[in-house]
């Protein structure tokens, strides 16, 4: 087994960074882990606790159906042991592209997101108007036996064409948040994600 400094991984998604700005690694995480995560997105949502997401940031903070039909959870640290499990991981992934792409990344925010059937994420990018702190984005899948004809893939819009990744479980997608329009099509299932941003300091306003 590789040692935590080691994991190829890592270095996969850095190097794909590097070369094209994204990438796409399937069953990056462990099954234990996509389990215990997707045990607490589900009971959390059972208790209530999941909240209606918003669109953009500070004043211009909007409730917008039309836009996005999630509902999620920060996550904040010691919350779980699997949220913590989570942390811990992107934690190295942050120090990995540190080293090998010198991207200054401080800091990193995540919430589960449920999006029920049918619910969908416009076309979008992640880094906000106002606030350009969000540099690379992560998301995690937590869906056990996702088909094709259920619908629900993120769509990535890239310079050469559209390219579909199925929220399998286990699944990672990294990007530069800047650069890539996405959008999260409507599925006939729910759909259970992890969705992050890691952040450099910058002059919010
Ligand atoms: O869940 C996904 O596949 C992407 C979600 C997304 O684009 C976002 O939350 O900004
Ligand atoms: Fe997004």
């Amino acid at each position: 087994m590789n040692a935590p400094s080691e994991r190829p991984l890592l270095s996969l998604i850095a190097d794909d960074l590097a070369v094209r700005g994204w990438s796409h690694q399937s069953l990056a995480l462990p099954p234990g882990l996509v389990a215990g995560l997707a045990e607490e997105c589900r009971a959390r949502a059972a208790a209530g606790s999941l909240a209606p997401a918003a669109v953009g940031r500070g004043e211009t903070v909007q409730l917008r159906e039309g836009v996005r039909g999630d509902s999620i959870h920060w996550l904040e640290p010691g919350q779980s042991s699997a949220s913590d499990a989570y942390l811990a991981l992107m934690d190295e992934l942050r120090q990995r592209l540190n080293r090998e792409l010198y991207l200054g990344l401080e800091d990193f925010e995540c919430h589960f997101a449920l999006y029920p059937p049918g619910a969908f994420y416009r076309k979008h990018v992640d880094r906000f108007r106002d606030d350009d702190r969000r540099a690379v984005s992560v998301v995690a899948y937590l869906n056990d036996d996702w088909r094709e004809e259920q619908g629900g893939a993120l769509r990535l819009h890239l310079a050469e064409g559209e390219h579909d990744v199925q929220p399998e479980g286990g699944g990672l997608v990294v990007f530069l948040s800047a650069d890539l329009p996405h959008e999260v099509l409507p599925a006939s299932r729910e759909r259970l994600s992890l969705a992050g941003w890691f952040r450099r300091r910058g002059a919010a306003y």
